[in-house]
C-alpha cells in the first residue's frame, strides 16, 4: 500500500481476533514508532507488550483501580473492565517518558510519543493488521500507572490494541479541508 492510500484509508477496527501480528510485522509496526519526530532525538518513550494471561492481569488492575475511584462498582462494570484487555491478543502500552532537555519541553515528548503511536497504526493498517488506540479514563489512574511500573515522571498516554481485523472497516466520512485549514488573514 503507498502511503498516501495508508494515510487516506486507515480506519480504527474495534473488533480484533487471533492471531497477533506476527514478528516481522511487530518488527516493522515499532520500527514505524520509532521514526517519529523526535525533538533533539530524546526517544521519550518506552512501550510494553501485553499478550496472554497478562491481559487478564491487566483488567485485574484497572478493576482495582476502579473500585479505589468508586468503592461502589457494579458486578456489570467489573465484568466490562475485566473484559476490556481480553478484545484484543496483543495490546501495547505507551508510555511517555520525558528526559530533561532545556529546549525541549515536556509538551513536545508527549507529542512525538503520540506521533509514534499514529505511525504504528499506519504500519498497522498499510499490513493489513487491525489497531485501535484506546485509553479509558480508569487508564488514568494513579493504581495502574503503578501497576505498570511507570515511574513517577513518565505518562500513560494509553494501549495500541492490534490484531486480525473482524467485520468490515467502517465507512470514513468525508471531511471538507476548507473547514479546518484557512489562510491566516494576518
Ligand atoms: C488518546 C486516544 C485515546 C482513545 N481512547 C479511546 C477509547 O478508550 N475508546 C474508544 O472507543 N476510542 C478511543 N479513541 C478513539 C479511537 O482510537 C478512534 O480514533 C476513533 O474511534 C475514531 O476512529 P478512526 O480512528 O477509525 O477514525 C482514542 C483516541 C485517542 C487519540
Amino acid at each position: 500500500m503507498d502511503t498516501l492510500t495508508a494515510l487516506h484509508t486507515r480506519v480504527s477496527f474495534p473488533r480484533l481476533s487471533e492471531p497477533a501480528p506476527s514478528e516481522a510485522q511487530l518488527e516493522a509496526i515499532y520500527q514505524a514508532a520509532l521514526r517519529a519526530p523526535d525533538h533533539a532525538m530524546l526517544r521519550p518513550w518506552r512501550f510494553l507488550t501485553i499478550t496472554g494471561e497478562q491481559r487478564s492481569q491487566l483488567g485485574q488492575l484497572l478493576v482495582e483501580a476502579a473500585k479505589l475511584a468508586s468503592p461502589q462498582l457494579t458486578d456489570a462494570e467489573e465484568n466490562k473492565l475485566l473484559q476490556a484487555p481480553l478484545r484484543a491478543p496483543l495490546l501495547v502500552a505507551v508510555i511517555c517518558s520525558p528526559r530533561f532537555h532545556e529546549k525541549v519541553p515536556e509538551l513536545e515528548q508527549l507529542l512525538s510519543t503520540a506521533a509514534a503511536v499514529q505511525n504504528m497504526l499506519l504500519a498497522a493498517h498499510a499490513l493489513g493488521v487491525g489497531a485501535m488506540w484506546r485509553t479509558g479514563l480508569i487508564s488514568y489512574h494513579e493504581h495502574v500507572k503503578q501497576g505498570l511500573g511507570l515511574r513517577n515522571t513518565e505518562k500513560l498516554l494509553g494501549f495500541i490494541y492490534m490484531g486480525q481485523p473482524l467485520g468490515q472497516p467502517k465507512p470514513i466520512q468525508p471531511l471538507d479541508t476548507k473547514d479546518y485549514f484557512q489562510p491566516w488573514q494576518g
